[in-house]
């Protein structure tokens, strides 16, 4: 009898496998194709070019200081492949006024042809207690980290679905996946972009255009330096845990990804936990991801319970210890 169970399993997981191909997209040729990075010219988008221009990409940079761009396309050129290669620079502010992003894409698709890709970095964060935060701050991050990711896929999705190819990636964070303390004001505008995302992936995947959503650990970016510099010491303990990466590792990982159509992209092995146990009704993107979300979320939701604990006995200890020490400057 148990036999017959493990063979129907071992049949069915084949079975599995001989239709993977139906639902794995095709990888997407970087060599020639259009490339569009917002925050292209620093941190993690500018590495991400870097990445597509190593393959042979021409890359379009987005940002808003044109004298960062300038320096960007300078570094970015150094990778080039072949002599066609081009870096194009656009400034503008992704996140307010629909319009100018949708001028300057078509201004980029006229220079350098429809877009193949687009990746959605421009982004910020701010760490404080929710009390503490100014109250514009939740608008300002909510309108940079989701509207900034909104328009420039909205310029580009209908040229995408009458080609019937592309692919958009939302750059969200490690505290789009996990609520954490001083994030009050940006895990909500990285969680936004998995929901849009997911909404958008069930829009168009029939049109062959597959989007991912990312979700990178702390990097070494100039971003995560003037962070820190406010940033709560229990923000800072909790985030330690999966580690500061370097913009060009995250670059790679993330790169490979979007040109394979993953859903998920997630750096490290904390960022491979995170992602099997928070998948929710995120759709999947190959059998193995399937059968690895459904073996280890048991497992991982057991991982995580003790992470839980030790976060909780972060925020404790640091409460304790600031308030010891007003007790002391009061006593001085
Ligand atoms: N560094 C980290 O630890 C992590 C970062 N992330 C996310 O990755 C993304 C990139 O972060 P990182 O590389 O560290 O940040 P950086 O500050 O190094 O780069 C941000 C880029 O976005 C551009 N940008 C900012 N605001 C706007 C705007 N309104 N319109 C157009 N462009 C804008 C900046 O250029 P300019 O200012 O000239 O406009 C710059 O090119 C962000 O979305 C961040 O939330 C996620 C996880 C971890
Ligand atoms: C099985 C369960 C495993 C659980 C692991 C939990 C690890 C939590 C770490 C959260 C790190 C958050 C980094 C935010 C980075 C960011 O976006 C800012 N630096 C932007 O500047």
């Amino acid at each position: 009898m148990l036999l017959v169970v493990a063979a129907f399993i071992v049949a069915f997981v084949l079975l599995l496998y001989m239709i993977s191909p139906l639902i794995s997209p095709k990888p997407l040729k970087l060599n020639g194709a259009h490339v569009v990075v917002t925050g292209g010219s620093s941190g993690i988008g500018k590495g991400i070019a870097i990445e597509c221009y190593r393959q042979g990409a021409f890359i379009t940079l987005v940002a808003r200081d044109e004298e960062k761009l300038l320096r960007a396309k300078k570094e970015v050129e150094k990778y080039a492949i072949n002599d066609k290669q081009v870096v194009l620079c656009v400034s503008v502010d992704v996140s307010s006024d629909y319009t100018q992003v949708e001028n300057v894409i078509k201004q980029a698709q006229e220079k350098l042809g429809p877009v193949d890709m687009l990746i959605n970095c421009a982004g910020t964060a701010i760490s404080a207690k929710f009390e503490e935060m100014e109250v514009e701050r939740f608008k300002e991050l909510m309108e940079l980290n989701y509207l900034g990711s909104v328009y420039p896929t909205r310029a580009v999705i209908t040229t995408m679905k009458e080609r019937r190819m592309g692919r958009i990636m939302f750059v969200s964070s490690q505290a789009g996946q996990i609520g954490l303390f001083g994030y009050t004001a940006y895990s909500p505008s990285k969680f936004a972009l998995r929901g849009l995302a997911e909404a958008l992936q069930m829009e168009i995947k029939p049109y062959n255009i597959y989007v991912t959503v990312a979700f990178p650990p702390d990097t070494d970016t100039p971003l995560l330096a003037e962070e820190n510099k406010s940033k709560p010491l229990e923000t800072k303990l909790i985030s330690e845990t999966s580690g500061v990466w370097q913009p060009d590792q995250v670059a790679k990982i993330l790169v490979k990804d979007v040109v394979q159509g993953n859903f998920n992209s997630s750096v490290g092995p904390d960022g491979y936990m995170l992602s099997a146990l928070t998948c929710g009704m995120s759709p999947v993107t190959s059998i193995t991801e399937g059968l690895q979300q459904i073996v280890t979320m048991g497992l991982f939701r057991t991982i995580a319970l003790f992470y839980l604990g030790s976060f909780d006995s972060i925020v404790r200890r640091c409460m304790i210890q600031r308030e010891q020490s007003k007790a002391a400057d009061k006593r001085e």
